[in-house]
Parts: C-alpha cells; structure tokens; sequence
C-alpha cells in the first residue's frame, strides 16, 4: 500500500487526512508514528509561509516527500483573528479547549449576524531534487455562542457550517471531508497526485 507522510503532530489532522486519502488506496502517516521528535518552530506571519516552513523542515530532515498542513480560523468580528495564530491563541500550551473559551467570551457581545469566520487550509508538498508546491482551501462559517458535538478537533465544536446546517463536530469524519478547508485544499493538490503519488514510496 502506497503511504503519505504528513508532516504534523496534530492527530485531528491525522484523522481528517486518513478519511481523505482513503479513497486512493493511500496509508497515512504522521510524525507521531516516527522514533523521532520533529517539532518545526512556526515563525511565519501566513499560512503558506509555515506550511512551506514545515514541510521543507522535515522533508530535509527525513530525506523523502512529505505533504505539511497550517490551517487556522478566521473571525472577522476579530480582525482575522486567530488566523495564523490559532493553535497558540490562549497560550504556547496549544490547549483547543481554552482556545475556544477564549474565542467565546470575545464573541460575547457579538451577535449572530456579524459571527462570519472561515476555516483555512494551507497544504505544501516538499522533497528532495523538486520544487515546494502549496495548496489552499477555505470553508465558511459562523461561530456558535456555545459548544456542539464531539466529533473533530481544535475549533469545530463552535463551527457552524451552513451547508450542512451543523456543527463541524457534529459531523462524521467524511461528511467534514466534504466541505472542510483541508477537503478543498486536497482537491486542489489531487489533480497532481498521480505524480505525486509516484515518488511517495514506502515511508520508513
Ligand atoms: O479542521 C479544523 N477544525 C478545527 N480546528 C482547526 C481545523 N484546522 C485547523 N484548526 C485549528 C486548530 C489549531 O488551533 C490551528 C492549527 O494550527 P497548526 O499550526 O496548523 O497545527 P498544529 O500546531 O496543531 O499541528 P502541526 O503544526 O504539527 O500540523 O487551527
Ligand atoms: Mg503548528
């Protein structure tokens, strides 16, 4: 079976991604299942600036293709914000729980209307002898004033998707699939995956 190393600790991301490259015959992996720790430091002010970080960080380090994802929300009643920030946005601890605590209370006064916010993916494809390619998706929503669901990560418990008139944690795996920001991101880089695929090879 061909695999994919997708150059992230996250294993929400993991998850998204196995449901996504299900459907070509692709295992994925992640760096949780390497003996080493890689932790890129993500000092780029945009998605794709630590995207490329990432994935030419750990491509060198691993001597093989590698696909990295940065993603983040958007809430335009924040300015943006979290944006690039959103992993780090209650602190360095990475916490999604008080991520969103923090989200909320500075939504408190904010009403339904003006709680528009976007999903945003930026996927890079990094190896050894090519070109760093990026991919990008967006998926647009609003923010729940309180949390919905269990299902997914990070922010998707107060992600209200309109298109499937649900929380994004209240979606099955493949159902998020279908709309997320990751999902369009992907779709953009299939159209090269038949390529791509072939230098993947067998990951360790
Ligand atoms: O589908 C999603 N559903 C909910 N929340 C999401 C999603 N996609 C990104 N997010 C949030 C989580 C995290 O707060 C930030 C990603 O930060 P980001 O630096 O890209 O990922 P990370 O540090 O968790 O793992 P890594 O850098 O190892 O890939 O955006
Ligand atoms: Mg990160």
């Amino acid at each position: 079976m061909k695999k994919v190393l997708i150059a992230t600790n996250n294993k929400g991301k993991a998850k998204d991604f196995e449901v996504l490259f299900e459907p070509y015959g692709i295992q994925v992996m992640t760096l949780n299942d390497l003996e080493q720790d890689i932790d890129v430091e993500e000092t780029g002010t945009t998605f794709e600036e630590n995207a490329v970080l990432k994935a030419e960080e750990v491509a060198k380090q691993l001597g093989i293709m590698v696909i990295s994802d940065d993603s983040g929300l958007e809430i335009d009643a924040l300015n943006g914000a979290p944006g690039v920030y959103s992993a780090r946005y209650a602190g360095p601890a990475k916490n999604d729980d008080a991520n969103i605590d923090k989200v909320l209370e500075e939504l408190q006064e904010v009403p339904e209307d003006e709680r528009t916010a976007r999903f945003r993916c930026v996927l890079a494809i990094a190896g050894p002898n090519q070109e760093t390619k990026t991919f990008s998706g967006s998926c647009e929503g609003f923010i729940l004033n309180e949390r919905r669901g269990t299902n997914g990560f990070g922010y998707d418990p107060i992600f209200y998707t309109p298109s499937k008139q649900r929380a994004m944690a209240e979606l099955t795996p493949a159902e998020k699939g279908e709309i997320s920001h990751r999902g369009a991101a992907l779709a953009q880089l299939k159209e090269q995956l038949p390529t791509l695929m072939a230098s993947f090879g067998e990951v360790q």
